[in-house]
């Protein structure tokens, strides 16, 4: 239904504020693709080979490269490549991992590249190119199957000392965070015997249910088994870095399994104007940047994009490379930061030693030459002088003068949210789009306009007008309304959002201390190819994962993994319980066993619980399988409950070409009575508490305000319109947006009129 409303509410593309086409350049630019890399390639193999004439190779002929090169164009976006980086995957053994150590390349071999590979100085591409304005159709709507990967890692005990059986006395959890379960909601039917079937998955069969069954729902997803220990010996944790290096090749094969797995999220149909930006950067190879307001669906496109694009690529997996402007955007899209994929260290070389820089590191190296397709999530945090030097650096390295190399740019953010970190100086933070090679590089901008985070319009203008920074007395005065606290008929409470960590963390452990019981420990487990471990936690600290959670019945936590269709990351419920997988089977199919009696203690209750579950073919598990897991319940919209054995998930860190620099497994949890705002972008929140008291950022604000998904479910306090702070020059770029296209004129141009930010109001 709120399809046709957004419809109703127009849609408007906005087709480029410069376009500037690159077919056009200067003659200096219309580098060749054929003989200087070629030249440059053999050369290096050849020493290569006089340097290690064991290596057992066969010596790359220039009918590789022609081949190379056919193969290349033969893909539906052709792009000029280097032949460099074909020798490395066409010599000696299939393996990229046994490849690189049959070659044997190490830093001082690529000395050399140093002069063959230097190209003449490149000047800038002219902004002043033609211009392309074309005309985006909107295709029928089609079903898209969603992306949204759960990858189950394996499982492995830990030290922890878990208690023997749930915790479910209701006492153990202080009032007011402690859940009443409906225990005694089951039919009898439930006290029969465990059906001996295979365990199927309750989301598949949800259509049939009649409503009432869904009342109350279990989940586990399905997993393997456990196959390593939790505590690794030095050779298994060497063998498994081993493994990672070669997971690419795995992801291939397993990639029939983890479709069906994604099967489990629902097909989201995209809007027109999300298709239309998919099919300009999927079908035409557009180099795009899509923006627009919080909740319009930029995120939820960008996976689809990064699906259909993998699919496009998917012999070629490192032709796409996803990245983000920061460690914790990056891990939530299971990419890598920009400055990782550059290899650019902080990047704060001028430009000429970044390039010596990455000529030396063969694998940084050839991600430059290898990627067709940049993604870059939450751009607004991405600094302007950083894109300026990637697209040099990628026109350096890959000899090839159109913008950015001749590599598709796929942007996504709003820069009315975050902005860029400040460096430490003085430097005042530039935008990306205020880069010198922006225009050149985006050949098209679009501006998505269904919001579908707010359902009310009317809180949805609400929201826009904050966005802008031009918010009108009537306005104020409705934010000012929702000082009153929230009418909460559940357990589940607001989650808080603050704007440091010192805050998030002070609310949380002062409500952990209001719960009594056991604090269970989970502690992830990391891995990966980086074997020093400073560089690995420094890559994982921006997980969303914590390396260690402690919890308690009774806390309240915030899914972080998309596990299916209503169970997804940004999801909130409360421990239950604690409970091994087996016991939780048991658990979904006897729920009636477990009965909450008050007056037993937790122990009695599992006792007794066992003794009625014994005669029904309950076997309990040996002592290694039995580590206990979060049992959560997670409100749905609809008011139902669902139930979700919360076993460990796993985040990488993952370059283009499948190597998992850094990897963590946890159990996919957070605290979630208060949260930062920082960690909230990008979050869809049911319920909201803000305080702006100590907002200090622009953008925060909104940020902040936009997670709620309604005004019923979202309380601010201190409210004051001068905290609602938004950068002059975003203004600017967005009026200009609009101003170029003049798409949808009367509505848009009236709201963003550049006159009509003099402040005013304030
Ligand atoms: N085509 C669609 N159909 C239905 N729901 C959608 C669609 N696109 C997005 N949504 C839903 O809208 C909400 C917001 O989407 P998303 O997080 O992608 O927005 P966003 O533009 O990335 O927001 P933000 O700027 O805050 O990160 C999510 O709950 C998502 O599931
Ligand atoms: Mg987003």
């Amino acid at each position: 239904m709120h399809v046709a409303r957004f419809r109703e509410r127009g849609i408007q593309i906005i087709r480029s504020l410069s376009l500037t086409c690159p077919r056009r350049l200067p003659s200096s630019f219309a580098y060749s693709s054929s003989s200087r890399p070629v030249a440059a390639s053999e050369k290096m193999f050849k020493k290569a080979l006089q340097d290690h004439p064991g290596s057992g190779t066969r010596p790359l002929h220039q009918t590789d490269l022609l081949r190379a090169n056919v193969t290349a164009h033969s893909k539906p976006q052709p792009q000029q490549q280097s032949g460099g980086v074909k020798r490395k995957i066409e010599v000696g053994e299939s393996s990229l991992g046994s490849l690189h150590n049959a070659v044997y390349f190490d830093e001082n071999d690529f000395d050399d590249d140093l002069d063959l590979d230097e190209p003449q100085p490149l000047i800038a591409p002219s902004v002043a190119g033609s211009t392309i304005s074309k005309t985006v159709t909107y295709p029928s709507l089609d079903t898209l199957s969603r992306i949204g990967q759960s990858v189950y890692g394996n499982e492995n005990p830990t030290e922890v000392n878990y208690p023997d059986l749930p915790p479910i006395s209701q006492e153990a959890a202080a009032p007011p965070s402690s859940m009443v379960l409906p225990w005694s909601s089951s039919p009898p039917s439930h006290f029969q015997p465990p059906a001996k079937k295979p365990r199927t998955l309750p989301w598949t069969k949800e259509e049939e249910e009649p409503r009432q069954e869904k009342k109350k729902s279990f989940v586990t997803p399905k997993r393997s088994r456990p196959t390593e220990p939790w505590n690794k010996s030095e050779s298994t944790i060497k063998a498994e870095q081993k493994e990672l290096r070669q997971e690419y090749k795995k992801t291939q094969k397993v990639d029939a399994k983890s479709k069906a797995q994604d099967s489990k999220i629902a097909t989201v149909f995209l809007s027109d104007e999300q298709r239309a930006v998919l099919e300009a950067v999927v079908d035409r190879g557009k180099s795009m940047f899509f923006t627009g307001s919080a909740g319009t669906g930029k995120s939820v496109l960008m996976r689809e994009i990064i699906a259909k694009l993998r699919n496009t690529y998917r012999k070629e997996p490192d032709r796409i490379a996803v990245t983000a402007s920061t460690g914790l955007a990056a891990c939530n899209i299971g990419g890598v930061t920009l400055h990782s994929f550059a290899g650019i260290g902080l990047g704060k070389e001028p430009v000429p030693e970044l390039v010596k820089k990455i000529k030396k590191n063969q694998k940084a190296r050839n991600r430059w030459l290898r990627t067709k397709v940049l993604v870059v999530d939450e751009v607004s945090m991405v600094d302007g002088d950083l894109f300026d030097k990637l697209e040099e650096i990628a026109r350096r390295i890959r000899n090839n003068g159109r913008p950015f190399g001749g590599i598709q740019l796929v942007v996504t953010g709003d820069f009315f949210q975050l902005p860029p970190v400040p460096d430490g100086g003085n430097r005042e933070a530039k935008f990306a789009f205020a880069a010198a090679s922006w225009t050149t590089c985006i050949q098209h901008t679009v501006l998505l306009t269904n919001i579908f985070r707010q359902r009310d319009p009317e809180f949805a203008d609400m929201l826009n007008e904050m966005r802008l920074g031009k918010i009108t007395p009537r306005t104020i005065e409705a934010f000012r309304r929702l000082s009153r606290p929230l009418d909460v008929k559940d357990q589940i409470e607001a989650t808080e959002l603050f704007p440091t960590r010192a805050e998030v963390d002070g609310a949380n452990s002062a409500r952990m201390g209001r719960l009594s019981g056991e604090i269970m420990k989970f502690n992830a487990v990391d891995s990966g190819t980086i074997q020093d471990p400073q560089h690995r936690d420094r890559l994982l600290a921006n997980c969303m994962a914590p390396p260690v959670i402690q919890l308690k019945k009774g806390a309240q936590v915030m899914l972080i993994k998309n596990m299916e269709n209503s169970l997804v990351n940004g999801s909130i419920g409360k421990v239950v319980a604690f409970m091994s997988e087996d016991y939780f089977d048991s658990y979904k199919e006897n729920d009636t066993n477990f009965t909450n009696d008050a007056t037993a203690s937790d122990d009695e209750q599992a006792h007794r619980a066992r003794k009625k579950l014994k005669p029904m073919g309950y076997k309990e598990a040996p002592a290694s399988m039995a580590r206990k897991w979060p049992l959560v319940s997670f409100l749905q919209p609809d008011g139902s409950e669902r139930h979700l054995l919360c076993q460990p998930e796993t985040w990488k860190i993952e370059l283009p070409n499948g190597e998992v620099q850094a990897q963590r497994q946890q159990v996919p949890l957070i605290l979630a009575w208060a949260l930062s705002i920082h960690k909230a972008q990008g979050q869809t929140l049911q319920r909201v508490k803000v305080d702006l008291g100590r907002v200090f950022e622009k953008g925060q604000a909104y940020v902040a305000l936009s997670r709620a998904v309604s005004q019923e479910g979202l309380q601010v306090t201190r409210f004051e319109p001068r905290k609602v702070m938004v950068h002059p020059k975003v203004v600017e770029f967005y009026c200009n947006l609009i101003t170029i296209t003049e798409v949808n004129k009367p509505k848009l141009s009236s709201a963003l009129n550049p006159d009509d930010f003099d402040d005013e109001d304030f």
